[in-house]
């Protein structure tokens, strides 16, 4: 059922009420009330923890920005921007012309995981529970989007904040910065999807020895163990947020249709088993093969010297 949910949703986007029929079929795609999962029911015990937002800024160019923002808790998560997070993915799956995504936090930060204050209250295990399946399903659906997205990490990201990281394709690190799964020193591990995922990023012996030492992964070692694509250096060559545009522009020129179809291809790549990856494949191709991009190339016989 849920490959079945995930190839859906990698088709999505093609035209008007069907997409968006299959749009609503893939939300929730990890759980749904078949596993006892009651989004209303979540989300307004979590708004019931307010502070602090996500925004989010769409250009014309096809790149967003979605920042983390409550820097008096150093970006920290608090009910409410659990809620708006989700909220934020939906405009995002719906948005036909994205192409690249980047995810900051505000003031210099990344996240530093859950808001303590939210933790404390929600720590009875059915709320805890309810809580990591509503946070599984966004990011789940954050990796899923049909563009090709960041994390810039600036200063740290910790706990939940180093699992958001790793639901983008991407994590680029400025100089100084840190990615900390703190959660064996909160008597935890991971329930944002961030193990799972992490394992498939750095392989199971690296994510062992990043969680069970709960190690401050700095810029070099992200690098060396393929957690981070590239540290931001460079002073004077504008913002880590220009600088990140500018990294991400290589990848996202382009039209949309073309750059959603590379995300798709890899995207079923890398989540479902082979047979079903390249029927996958080949409902892509069929989605930009003789389009508007393809035939422009054949019309003005481009050579790639
Ligand atoms: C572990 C699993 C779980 C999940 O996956 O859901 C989590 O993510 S639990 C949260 C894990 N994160 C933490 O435990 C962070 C704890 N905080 C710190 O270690 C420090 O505050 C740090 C390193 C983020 C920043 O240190 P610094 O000295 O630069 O600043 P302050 O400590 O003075 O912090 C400023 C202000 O922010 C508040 N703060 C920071 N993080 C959180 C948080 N996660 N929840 C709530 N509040 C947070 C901190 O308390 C300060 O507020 P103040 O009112 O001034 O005391």
């Amino acid at each position: 059922m849920v490959l079945c949910a995930v190839r859906q949703h990698l088709l999505r986007g093609s035209c008007g009420a069907w997409a968006r029929l299959l749009q609503r079929q893939s939300r929730g795609c990890v759980y749904s009330s078949v596993h006892g999962f009651q989004q209303e029911e979540i989300r307004e015990k979590l708004q019931a923890f307010p502070g602090g937002s996500i925004e989010l800024l769409t250009q014309e160019s096809g790149l967003a920005v979605l920042t983390i923002n409550y820097p008096s808790r150093m970006n920290a998560f608090s009910g409410s921007m659990m809620v708006d997070l989700e909220e934020r993915v939906s405009q995002l799956e719906g948005w036909t012309d994205g192409k690249g995504l980047i995810v900051q936090g505000a003031s210099g930060t990344f996240c530093s995981g859950s808001d303590l204050n939210a933790v404390r209250a929600l720590s009875n295990p059915q709320d805890g529970m309810k809580m990591c399946m509503f946070m599984q399903n966004t990011l789940t659906r954050l990796l899923r989007l049909p563009m090709i997205s960041v994390a810039l990490v600036e200063g740290r990201a910790l706990g939940g904040g180093a699992e958001l990281t790793t639901a983008c394709d991407f994590r680029l690190m400025a100089p100084g910065s840190v990615i900390q799964f703190v959660h064996k020193h909160m008597g935890l591990v991971p329930g944002w999807g961030g193990a799972a995922r992490l394992v498939r990023i750095v392989g199971s012996q690296n994510a062992l020895k990043l969680l069970g030492g709960a190690v401050k992964v700095d810029p070099e070692l992200a690098l060396q163990i393929g957690l981070a694509e590239e540290v931001l250096q460079g002073e004077g060559t504008g913002t880590p947020l220009q600088r990140a545009e500018n990294w991400l522009s290589v990848y996202t020129k382009g039209p949309a249709p073309v750059i959603q179809a590379v995300k798709k291809v890899v995207l079923s790549g890398r989540e479902l088993p082979l047979s079903e990856a390249l029927r996958t494949e080949k409902d892509v191709f069929g989605t930009v093969w003789g389009g508007p991009a393809n035939m422009q190339a054949l019309a003005s016989k481009s050579k790639h010297r």
